[in-house]
């Protein structure tokens, strides 16, 4: 891939090979709390951390989106991508890479794909991608995302999480919603056949949105990436084949 260089992954493939072996000891300093000093030990022995600066990715969630797509297939040259809580990047940077994003490198099949992220927190441009900087639950983003889609989506992704309270049913509520509300925008946008991809929380998705997805999707499935922390509770659903409008039940019935 070809943009900037910078933009991630020599060939937009996720791994983290060849990551060292690393034991990086952080000693406790007098103006650090221990949760500072875990967090930091955690990230300089994080395969992941190391492999994402190397390859010029955003964030290490690069590697989740890369590992998901690896299996299941879902961003396709000439894709068009709809990426929900996209800062600092990472996911945009896979997405331009693998749909051929105008602005990237178009490929041998010639097709450009699109990518829209959306992020309420400022950030660099990605290459390829065009970036709102918007609340998604504020009144009208969906619709300012659809207007700049201009027509269907083949796939909308939502790694969206708002900072965690510590309170953890709040904090479980709190990240349901986004999905839900991402979910709901997926139906509105999707191209027959297209995916849905949103990061939820163990437990799995609330067995509400799980009939909506079924409803709508061929298959639903939960996926833990390995890239995503082992004692994180953070797992994500994703939904293939969406079914069309025209067969949603929540269309019927109005
Ligand atoms: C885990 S990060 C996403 C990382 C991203 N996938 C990447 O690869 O770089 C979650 C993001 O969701 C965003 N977010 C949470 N709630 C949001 C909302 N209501 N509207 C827009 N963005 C939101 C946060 O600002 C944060 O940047």
């Amino acid at each position: 891939m070809t943009n900037s260089g910078k933009t991630g992954g020599k060939s937009g493939k996720g791994g983290t090979g060849g990551a060292r072996a690393l034991k990086v000891r952080v000693k406790t300093a007098r103006k650090r709390s221990n949760s500072s000093t875990r967090w930091l030990q955690r990230q300089l022995n994080d395969p992941y951390v190391h492999a994402a600066k190397r390859e010029g990715y955003r964030s290490r969630a690069a590697f989740k989106l890369a590992e998901i797509d690896d299996k299941y297939r879902f961003l396709k040259p000439g894709g068009r991508v709809v990426d929900l809580g996209c800062a600092p990047g990472g996911w945009c940077q896979v997405a331009v890479a693998r749909v051929k994003a105008e602005g990237g490198d178009a490929g041998a099949e010639g097709r450009h794909g699109r990518v829209i992220g959306l992020d309420y927190l400022e950030m660099d441009p990605v290459p390829g991608a065009t970036i709102l900087q918007l609340d998604f639950l504020s009144e009208g983003a969906d619709d300012q995302v659809k207007e700049l889609l201009a027509g269907e989506a083949d796939v909308v992704l939502s790694d969206m999480a708002a900072p965690t309270t510590g309170h953890k049913q709040t904090d479980h509520m709190r990240i349901m919603s986004l999905c839900e509300i991402a979910a709901h925008f997926a139906t509105e946008v999707l191209a027959p056949g297209g995916t849905f991809l949103a990061k939820v929380l163990r437990g799995g998705t609330e067995n509400e949105l799980l009939v909506l997805l079924k409803q709508h999707f061929k298959t639903v499935r939960h996926v833990k990436p390995k890239a995503s922390r082992a004692d994180s509770a953070e797992m994500y659903v994703l939904a293939q084949g969406f079914k069309g409008r025209s067969e949603s039940p929540l269309d019927d019935a109005e």
